[in-house]
């Protein structure tokens, strides 16, 4: 019996369709290893869904919201009311995430962890309110550990939902002003790497904005540096939503749903569900490499091999939605191309 339900098992991947899937590979009319990184996808695929012609065809994207303390520092480009108006415009329809689900036929979920403002009932967005935002971590600890707790569960619960549903392949968005300082300041405390590598411009701060974020990271690792292990930088320098994004990968892999993880704040997640549960890698796939600095460093980390690098520093879950039709063309590929006997097409030299 695991202590924590974060501890349990993932589902493991199905080896011998990943032994059928890569023979299939390579037996498909192309010079072997022709089509790069969308054959290993493939094969990843196939050995998450346990079926050696995978399919993306239900697609589910979650976004959690949630307010930060730390936008007292002055850490972010736009004011902290923009996390829950945006609330409205995800639901709405005029949100880059709202326009892209649409697009791929994804259903498109979203969950207000907590903000500030309370944000008035909407049609459409989940609200949990578990706090108004987390705390100022220059000064104190972002969440009491119950909270940190009750926001993972969040994520753990939609996660355990779209299962359920069917869902093929889970995408985490996030929103949330001042949230890169948060992923920042965790990213610090989890890599072995030099703050200015991990800290950058976010939604697009000047250089004096960029200072108070540094001091800001530097006053919260002063305070919380004895911070190691993954739970407890979490709680001490996270996020609402950032939590509950830990909470779903974690939940995801265990219930055998493959995730795509988005940009720097999500890989930040990926990562300590991963440091939380290591078995959670065999089921994440990622995206994209960002224009935020620390992005490629916390990829590098997990190891990851992004599919697209397109500059994107938007969140909401978008670079992810972005890389699915790559996905569901890497799975038409394998599943529909010829192998060399159907084709009558000579193997070797
Ligand atoms: O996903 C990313 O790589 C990313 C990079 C920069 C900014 N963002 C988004 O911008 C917001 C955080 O930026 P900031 O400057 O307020 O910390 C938050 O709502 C994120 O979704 C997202
Ligand atoms: C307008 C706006 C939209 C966003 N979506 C995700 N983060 C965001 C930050 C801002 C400022």
């Amino acid at each position: 019996m695991s202590a924590f339900w974060w501890q349990a098992s993932c589902r493991p991947l199905d080896p011998q369709v990943a032994v059928q899937a890569l023979q299939r590979q390579a037996e498909l009319t192309k010079p072997a290893g022709a089509l790069g990184q969308l054959e290993p996808l493939a094969v990843r695929l196939a050995a998450q869904q346990g079926r050696v012609r995978p399919e993306l065809e239900r697609v589910c994207i979650s976004i959690f919201a949630g307010d930060h303390g730390v936008v007292a520092e002055g850490v972010s480009a736009y004011p902290q009311a923009v996390t829950v108006q945006m609330l409205g415009n995800f639901a709405g329809g005029g949100a880059a995430i709202s326009v892209l689900a649409r697009q791929l036929g994804a259903t498109l979920e979203v969950h207000n962890l907590g903000t500030v403002e309370p944000a008035p009932a909407m049609a459409g967005v989940c609200q949990h309110q578990l706090a108004p935002g987390t705390a100022n971590f220059t000064q104190a600890p972002a969440m009491s550990g119950e909270l940190c707790l009750a926001a993972l569960q969040v994520g753990r619960a939609v996660a355990e939902r779209a299962a359920v549903a069917g869902c093929q392949l889970f995408i985490g968005g996030e929103m949330g002003i001042g949230n890169t300082t948060a992923a920042s300041a965790l990213a610090c405390a989890l890599l072995d790497k030099q703050l200015s590598e991990l800290v950058g411009p976010g939604t697009g701060l000047d250089s004096a904005g960029m200072a108070r974020k540094i001091r800001a990271v530097e006053s919260a690792l002063a305070l919380h540096g004895q911070a190691r292990a993954p739970l407890d930088c979490l709680q001490r320098l996270g996020g609402l939503e950032i939590a509950a994004l830990t909470g779903a990968y974690l939940a995801c892999a265990q219930q055998g749903v493959s995730v795509l993880v988005d940009g720097f704040i999500c890989s930040v997640a990926a990562l300590l569900a991963v440091r939380l549960n290591p078995g959670v890698a065999d089921w994440l796939l990622f995206s994209h490499s960002g224009a935020e600095p620390g992005h490629r460093h916390v990829l590098a980390a997990l190891e990851a091999t992004p599919l697209l690098q397109l500059g994107l520093r938007l969140g909401e879950g978008s670079g992810a939605a972005l890389a699915v039709p790559l996905l569901r063309l890497a799975c038409a590929l394998h599943g529909q191309m010829a192998t060399f006997s159907e084709a009558a097409v000579q193997e070797h030299g």
